[in-house]
């Protein structure tokens, strides 16, 4: 069966490349194209909308799409615990409705992710090194806050105490954003895509561990698992390694 496909932010640099990955799949059929400004009206009578748009607009999108009945694939950052509790609500009322929401759609980030939280209780310190693109509007990087969330989660499971850290004085952002006690740094740099490194450090040892984004294409694989499965999985799902079942 053919998967109707509406694109958000279809003009945006994810956008475009969406559109192409959908436009190459055999089972996909791409059915609207939209971005700032239009009116997202029945979204083209698409069954899935993938949203790449922007941090401000994303719920609204979100929340348009569910009300429609219409499943959603969402790479795009900004989400905290008050607006994924909004979508939940929203999807209160359509229960058969599916929403994905990805911080990253790079099978090597989703694993770096889960490597990053299996070896967290292992070491006294942890810090996550994002580096992206000049052009990216926020920091940290939606990827560098949730890794950097499942590693002081693991860190509180296992019980390990804050990362010793003598500093008494420091020019303001010296030492990262501190996201849940592992300060998280950002990088801005032409050139770049996407990319992180997480860097955790013992006595006598460190274990560094890199993904790399070299193309806006290492997305697609992981965005397309998501169209092609978000319709057999109701409810809010937040990061795909459960569609891999990581
Ligand atoms: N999960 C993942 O794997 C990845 C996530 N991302 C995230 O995806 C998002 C987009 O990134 P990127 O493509 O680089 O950004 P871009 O700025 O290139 O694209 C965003 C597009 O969305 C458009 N837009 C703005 N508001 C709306 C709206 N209300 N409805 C529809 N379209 C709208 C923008 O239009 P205009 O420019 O006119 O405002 C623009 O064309 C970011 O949050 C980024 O962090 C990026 C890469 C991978
Ligand atoms: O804006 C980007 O480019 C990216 N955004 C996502 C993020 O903030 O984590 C994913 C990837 O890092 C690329």
């Amino acid at each position: 069966m053919t998967i109707r496909v509406a694109v958000l932010g279809a003009l945006g640099r994810m956008g475009r490349e969406v559109c192409r990955a959908v436009d190459n799949a055999p089972d996909l059929d791409l059915v609207a194209q939209l971005d700032a400004g239009d009116d997202l009206g029945d979204l083209g009578g698409a069954d899935v909308a993938v949203d790449f748009t922007v941090p401000d607009a994303t719920l609204g999108n979100v929340q348009h799409a569910i009300s429609r009945g219409v499943h959603a694939v969402v790479g795009t950052t900004g989400w905290d615990e008050g607006r994924l509790d909004s979508v939940r609500s929203a999807l209160a009322a359509a229960p058969g409705t599916g929403v994905l929401i990805a911080p990253n759609f790079a099978l090597g980030a989703v694993l770096t992710m889960k490597f990053a939280a299996e070896a967290a209780r292992f070491y006294e310190s942890a810090e996550v090194v994002e580096l992206h693109h000049p052009n990216k509007v926020d920091a940290p990087s939606g990827t560098a806050m949730r890794t950097a969330r499942m590693i002081a989660e693991a860190r509180r499971d296992a019980g390990l105490p804050a990362a010793p850290d003598a500093t008494e004085s420091s020019m303001d952002g010296a030492r990262g954003a501190d996201v849940d006690g592992v300060p998280v740094h950002a990088v801005r740099l032409r050139g770049l895509v996407a990319h992180e490194e997480v860097l955790f450090g013992a006595v006598g040892e460190t274990l560094t561990l890199r993904h790399d984004s070299f193309d806006r294409v290492s997305f697609m694989p992981g965005v397309l698992i998501g169209v092609r499965n978000v319709g057999s999985r109701p409810g809010l799902t937040v990061g795909l390694d459960h569609y891999l079942d990581l």
